[in-house]
């Protein structure tokens, strides 16, 4: 299929600058970006009418536990301990493959309706996870979530890890990569993480971990071991691979450099980390310090949502009433890490700008209505004034998933009814 998008605005974010161009798309990639482009076939061309739209590349979410959605609402207001220890470990003890299946589906036509394109996910029954990603078209980074407190279960962990990695790498049509997700530091000890790093190196994977997420963290880890999480998990070796961190929240000066050292992915969750009331990650000072920062929701439990416009606008005000100072990460720079900075810090590559040779993984967003007018700055109305409804568009891989806020590929309303019943029933235990 060849796409043709007319007369659109299009970011470029190399450049941040926005030009009113043409995007053809051939296959799955980008062939071309420029004024007027001439298309001879004309049998299996789409053409989309892009005028009063702009064009951005598909948001990428560096951090979420999908099929959480089905706790949402569920247990809110409290920290993250009491909220992991006394509602939601309990309650993911009861979940199915079927449930995370559901419960998936729901996150991603969530996140697809608000220009996710990408979303990095560690949790239980992946190959459920893997299922819903491939048939709804999204791409994804995908780890089974392996919690070491009791030996047996990390090793059975690792062992689903691998098994998972060698099924899925590459799969539907390379939209699916894999991981191997650790969950914590205070939850997996050094002689399992050793395990997980030899295989990591082995497969040729990132590792997907959670760090420095809280004040009751930073204690466990002095305690254990007498250091921080970002030190100690340096001097076990797991920087050596690529690491995709979510949260580091707690960093000082010197733990920022060891982050940057290694090209560890920081990805930043502040929804989450506001409503668990874990702490405010020093972002600003990552960013100026070179760290490669993404953005994430976390899971829908403690968020509460998936959408990502929402996220990059949070992340920029919560910079800015921390430092007190209104400079503070603007908005093209929020806008770059939900989208070029968050393939960076994924480690992926092709994805998060619109460029020629780049997959076709692109949004369009109506800026028909009230909130995009007048037209100061584009830029600016994406980071402060824009909504998830206000995506119209979805291509990921080249194809529409997504069309005039229709989706393509998924029934939307059995999966509300699927999900909506499983959630209830596994809360209520
Ligand atoms: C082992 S699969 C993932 C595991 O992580 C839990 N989780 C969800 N949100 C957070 C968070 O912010 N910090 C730590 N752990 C979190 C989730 O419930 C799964 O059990
Ligand atoms: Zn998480």
């Amino acid at each position: 299929m060849t796409i043709l998008i007319k007369n659109a605005t299009v970011l470029d974010l190399k450049k941040f600058a926005a030009v009113e161009n043409d995007i053809l798309i051939e296959g799955n990639k980008i062939s071309k970006i420029g004024v007027d482009i001439e298309v001879n076939e004309k049998e299996n061309l789409k053409i989309i009418d892009g005028s009063n739209k702009v064009a951005l590349p598909g948001l990428i979410n560096g951090h979420t536990h999908v099929a959480m959605t089905l706790f949402r609402g569920a247990a809110d207001d409290l920290p993250l301990m009491d909220w992991l220890n006394n509602v939601i470990w309990p309650s993911e003890s009861r979940l199915t493959g079927e449930d995370v299946y559901w419960g998936s589906l729901l996150g991603i036509v969530e996140m697809i309706k608000s220009g996710t394109t990408t979303f990095c996910d560690m949790y239980f029954f992946m190959d459920e996870v893997a299922h819903a990603v491939e048939q709804s078209g999204i791409r994804a980074i995908l780890s089974r979530g392996m919690v070491a407190i009791d030996p047996a279960n990390g090793e059975k962990g690792l062992k689903e890890s691998v098994d998972f990695i060698e099924k899925w790498q590459g799969k539907a049509n390379g939209r699916i990569t894999t991981a191997l997700a650790p969950h914590a530091p205070y939850t997996c000890p050094p002689e399992f993480l050793k395990d997980v790093i030899w295989e990591a190196k082995r497969l040729n994977v990132p590792i997907n971990i959670h760090i420095s997420e809280t004040l009751d963290e930073i204690s466990i880890i002095k305690e254990r071991y007498g250091t921080t999480p970002v030190r100690h998990l340096e001097s076990l070796g797991l920087f050596e691979v690529k690491t995709i961190g979510a949260h580091l929240v707690y960093v000082d000066d010197e733990e920022i450099q060891i982050l940057k050292r290694y090209q560890v992915g920081a990805i930043h969750n502040p929804q989450s980390n506001m409503k668990l009331a874990s702490g405010i990650a020093p972002v600003a000072k990552m960013l100026e310090a070179g760290v490669l920062v993404g953005l994430g929701t976390d899971g829908a439990a403690s968020n509460n949502d998936l959408d990502m416009i929402e996220e990059l606008r949070t992340a920029s005000y919560l910079q800015k009433v921390s430092s007190m100072n209104p400079e503070a990460l603007n908005a093209k720079t929020s806008i770059a890490m939900a989208t070029s900075l968050g393939a960076r810090a994924l480690g992926l590559t092709e994805v998060g700008l619109l460029q020629e040779g780049y997959k076709a993984d692109i949004i369009l967003l109506n800026t028909n209505e009230t909130n995009f007018y007048p037209r100061h700055n584009i830029f600016n109305l994406i980071a402060y004034s824009a909504k998830g409804a206000d995506v119209d568009t979805v291509i990921v891989d080249g194809e529409v998933i997504m069309e005039k806020r229709q989706l393509t590929r998924l029934d939307e309303e059995k999966i509300k009814f699927e999900a909506n019943k499983r959630g209830l029933k596994l809360v209520a235990g």
